[in-house]
């Protein structure tokens, strides 16, 4: 479901991957570790299609919503659309059915929040928005970078209630993160250090 088989990276003289191997299976939830700077976004580019391998391979790469989601640290919420439009946004694209926007609201704390705009929440509000739209359209494969990283400990410890249920349920799920919370709900922990993943 997730894969990169001997893949490198170089960013001008800097070799930040050399050589990265690593697979998650469905209903599998894998984190990956490693120091600031190590190359855990960018392997996570990588890995949605975001960027290209100099050489190795990578699954998915670049893929519908549905197929593979993504949270990026950036978030990428749409500015114009309220919360609930940006969490319904991956079923709209698909053209299924808006369901379960609210519900997932609710479970991660911001259910008063959804006809506001990204603009008028906090970072951590929009963090969670953005947790509720990568996961509403089960996608096969999600890659979440720092999900909890500006969430205090309830409302971590929601997000990482849902991002267990969501691996259950099927989804492959690797996770970068900082965050002992986050590490205690895998099934693996992965560090990626030396450009090399190991563990
Ligand atoms: N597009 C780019 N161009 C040049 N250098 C880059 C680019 N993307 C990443 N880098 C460099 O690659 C290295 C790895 O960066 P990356 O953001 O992947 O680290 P990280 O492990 O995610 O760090 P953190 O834990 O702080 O988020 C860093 O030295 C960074 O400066």
């Amino acid at each position: 479901m997730i894969r990169a088989t001997g893949v490198h990276r170089r960013f001008g003289d800097v070799a930040v991957l050399r050589g990265v191997d690593l697979a998650v299976s469905a209903g599998e939830l894998v984190t990956l570790s490693g120091p600031s700077g190590s190359g855990k976004t960018a392997l996570l580019s990588l890995l949605c299609g975001f960027d290209f391998p100099d050489s190795g391979s990578v699954t998915p790469g670049l893929s519908s919503w549905s197929a593979c989601a993504v949270l990026p640290q950036s978030l990428g919420l749409a500015t114009e659309l309220t919360l609930e439009e940006n969490v319904a946004l991956p079923l709209r694209l698909a053209g299924r059915a808006v369901e379960g926007v609210s519900g997932l609201l609710d479970e991660l704390g911001i259910s008063g929040l959804g006809a506001r705009y990204p603009g008028q929440v906090s970072f951590g509000q929009q963090q969670r928005a953005a947790l509720a739209r990568a996961v509403i359209g089960k996608p096969a494969v999600l890659l979440a970078d720092e999900p909890t990283a500006h969430l205090d400990s309830a409302s971590a410890e929601a997000a990482v209630g849902l991002l267990r249920r969501v691996a259950d349920e099927g989804t492959a799920v690797l996770i970068a993160t900082h965050h002992d919370a986050v590490h205690a709900v895998a099934d693996r922990v992965l560090v990626l250090a030396d450009g090399q993943v190991s563990g």
